[in-house]
């Protein structure tokens, strides 16, 4: 058992996550439910912050809410002093109605819409990360609009692939993100931008790539950068006063991943950009940058409730639990793997090779395959571990199931902080045509 964070093994041979039960979390909020270790949420962030800190580098650590947003969440990372990554009108206006400072947020998204950009220039955001030609000129012409002065950093795509799962990586030339370094995009863009009047060009972004263990990703796309920020300067007399370098610490999910501590990136980020900037005698830039999964991803733990089983004789051993592919799209999306114990048996030794199957009407819904378990009944509980990034955030109510309610632990206390979906809820938005609902009928 992948016994990681606070979580322990209690007298009753249950698993507790935060000094309390997963049992009777389960019995009082039902299942499938999400429970968070906030201690370990906020030891993350605290070493990400602190990695800058011992090097005296000016820095801004920004949650990458897309991971997982919430209020609950945001005002998380407003306690533990973090900037917060927003892509969509809804995380801003979540992050909003949390109260988190508008001047620490960062508006990401490749396709900004009209309306996403006025809702965040009326908000005063703290920066705008412009990704494309379009947003720049329809940001610059809001800005002249409604009066407003803005920051903007520049997306761009460095053309490094970091080594990763295909379908997440982000970096490399051919990316529907950002603008091109190679191709001269890059160089238009800080042109364009440095001619406008209300935009402040602070600095440029990139992002490599996602769940990824070493730093030499980082370190390439750092002086593919800096050979193009040399020229600007020259040029332009253009040196960003920040290079934001993005997300994409990997955590550790199964046995076989091996993450580094943030102040490995962090240390490698820095020497590389401090060797650079000496060279090229200019002022070490502020730092940020935007984790998403590392600061949550171990730190949440799903509980599901074992249903029915099939046994097919030497071939498999089907165990189906109460959710699956509706509150962890992962497996079915990327083959992503977890690790699972019994919460209500916590301590007991595997015994039985199963797989874990979810209950939605697809055979690729399943969230393990092979696993080793002890003999399970219907009514044990199942804990699948590092589910706290890209789960509930990505979670869907494919077969009209409802999605669960999420649970944060710290010291031997538990708080809902999302209310599980009823059937009620999934019927919110719905207008029937029968029934004598509309009027007239
Ligand atoms: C621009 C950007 N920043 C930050 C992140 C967060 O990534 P991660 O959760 O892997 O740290 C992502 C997602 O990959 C992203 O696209
Ligand atoms: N959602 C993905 C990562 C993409 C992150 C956003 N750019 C995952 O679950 O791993």
């Amino acid at each position: 058992m992948y016994l990681h964070g606070t979580s322990s093994i209690n007298d009753d041979n249950h698993l507790t996550i935060g000094g309390v039960d997963t049992v009777q979390l389960a019995r009082e909020y039902g299942t499938p439910l999400y429970i968070y270790d906030v201690e370990l949420i906020r030891k993350r962030a605290r070493s990400f912050k602190k990695a800058f800190e011992e090097q005296g580098i000016k820095a801004q650590v920004a949650y990458a809410s897309k991971a997982f947003s919430c209020l609950a969440q945001v005002q998380l990372m407003d306690e533990e002093g973090m900037s917060l990554d927003v892509v969509s009108g809804g995380e801003l206006y979540t992050a909003l109605s949390a109260g988190f400072p508008a001047d620490r947020i960062h508006f990401h998204g490749n396709n900004k819409s009209y309306e996403e950009l006025q809702y965040a220039l009326q908000s005063e955001i703290g920066c705008f990360v412009v990704d494309n030609f379009h947003e720049l000129r329809m940001l610059e012409s809001l800005c002249n609009q409604l009066n407003k002065n803005t920051s903007i950093l520049l997306r761009i795509t460095p053309g490094i692939e970091a080594h990763t799962h295909e379908y997440i990586l982000t970096g490399q030339e051919d990316s529907k993100f950002g603008f091109d370094l190679q191709n001269g995009q890059a160089e238009q863009a800080v042109l364009e931008s440095l001619e406008s009047h209300c935009l402040n060009l602070l600095g440029v972004h990139f992002h490599i790539g996602s769940q990824i263990f070493e730093t030499t990703g980082f370190v390439l796309a750092i002086q593919k950068l800096y050979e193009y920020l040399g020229k600007w300067d020259k040029e332009f007399s253009f040196f960003p006063e920040v290079l934001n370098l993005g997300g994409g610490f990997g955590i550790r999910y199964t046995e076989e991943d091996e993450p580094l501590e943030p102040k490995e990136y962090i240390d490698a980020m820095i020497q590389e950009i401090t060797r650079l900037s000496t060279s090229a005698s200019v002022a070490v830039p502020e730092i940020w940058i935007e984790p998403g999964r590392s600061l949550v991803g171990d730190a949440g733990t799903t509980i599901y409730s074992i249903g029915s089983q099939k046994d097919i004789p030497s071939v498999r051993h089907y165990v189906a639990v109460d959710g699956g592919m509706s509150d962890n799209i992962r497996p079915a999306l990327y083959q992503a793997q977890y690790e699972a114990a019994l919460a209500n048996r916590a301590g007991e030794k595997g015994t039985k090779k199963v797989s874990i199957a979810g209950k939605c009407c697809e055979s690729g819904d399943m969230l393990i395959w092979d696993i080793i378990l002890p003999e399970t009944k219907s009514g044990d509980l199942l804990a699948v571990f590092c589910t706290g990034a890209y789960g509930y955030s990505m979670s869907n109510n494919y077969n009209r199931i409802p999605r669960p309610a999420v649970v944060f632990a710290e010291k031997g206390e538990a708080r809902l902080v999302v209310k599980r979906e009823s059937y009620e809820d999934l019927l919110r938005l719905d207008l029937p045509l029968k029934n004598g609902v509309f009027a007239g009928n």
